[in-house]
């Protein structure tokens, strides 16, 4: 009897409370959550819903109060901090809303340096990062300073830094959050192409219509899960076109 694989990532019964100045804020209350290989899964619902804090949660950056999570079968729990950086190196690649670029460094030393830090070789690092660099449409920026790029660029930059190790895994917050629709629509169509080579994805937005480029769509709401939904008016993958239709029309 053959035994199924792994899902990429696996989660059960994640909880996380933060306590603030406030009354605390129950942020996830209790999440069961499989990603398949190559899947790409977009988490949507209202401000405060929880959602950055799931992905967070998914990335190690957050630890549960309860619950576990597992990455490629292996559970996470005795994960010390360093721990989680190595694996994020290798498995997790992560997007933010405001790029969160090191602003003196130049894009290039941006995008390699978690390629050094994985061990790389400088010479396949700097490859990787000219690689990543000329599919992004930024060659000839390399020596730019963060601040000297347009938001959408920093967007790509910061792509490239989270897929230079070619981590099985993407999660992204918000990543057109703070763009315009150009911007919107660039970052849009990069995820989709990702995805189409077999990147797996975890989006976290509030827009229904950037949702829609996913091949799997999470209603978060209020700290649980509310719908988990195929959106299978996809059109198949490899043909050419991806689920982004709705994206690509934005308006400038
Ligand atoms: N570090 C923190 N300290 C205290 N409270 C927090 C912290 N991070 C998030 N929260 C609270 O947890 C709840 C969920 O926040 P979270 O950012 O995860 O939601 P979200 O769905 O991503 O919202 P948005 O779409 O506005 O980014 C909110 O009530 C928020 O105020």
């Amino acid at each position: 009897m053959s035994e199924r694989p792994s899902p990429l990532l696996r989660a059960e019964g994640l909880v996380k409370t933060h306590h603030g100045e406030g009354a605390p804020a129950h942020a996830v209350r209790g999440v069961d959550l499989s990603l398949s290989h190559g899947e790409f899964v977009a988490v949507t619902g209202p401000s405060g819903a929880g959602k950055s804090t799931l992905l967070h949660l998914l990335g190690g950056l957050q630890r549960p109060d309860a619950g576990s999570i597992w990455l490629d079968g292996e559970r996470t729990d005795s994960y010390s901090e360093a721990r989680w950086a190595v694996e994020r190196r290798k498995r997790i690649g992560i997007v933010f809303q405001f790029f969160n670029l090191v602003s003196d460094l130049s894009v290039a030393d941006n995008v390699e340096l978690p390629a050094l830090l994985a061990g790389r070789p400088p010479k396949q690092a700097r490859a990787e990062r000219e690689a990543l660099l000329a599919e992004l449409g930024l060659t000839g920026k390399e020596r730019s300073m963060p601040g000297e790029l347009s938001g959408g660029e920093q967007q790509r930059v910061a792509l490239a830094r989270a897929l230079v190790n070619h981590p099985p895994l993407l999660l992204a917050d918000e990543p057109a959050g703070s763009l315009d629709s150009k911007g919107t629509r660039e970052v849009m169509r990069l995820l989709s192409r990702f995805h189409q080579r077999g990147q797996s994805i975890v989006l976290v937005t509030h827009d229904a219509r950037l949702a829609s480029a996913a091949d799997r769509v999470i209603s978060f709401f209020d700290g649980r899960i509310v719908d988990d939904a195929e959106l299978d008016a996809a059109p198949p993958r490899r043909a050419g076109t991806s689920g982004v239709s709705g994206v690509l029309e934005l308006k400038d």
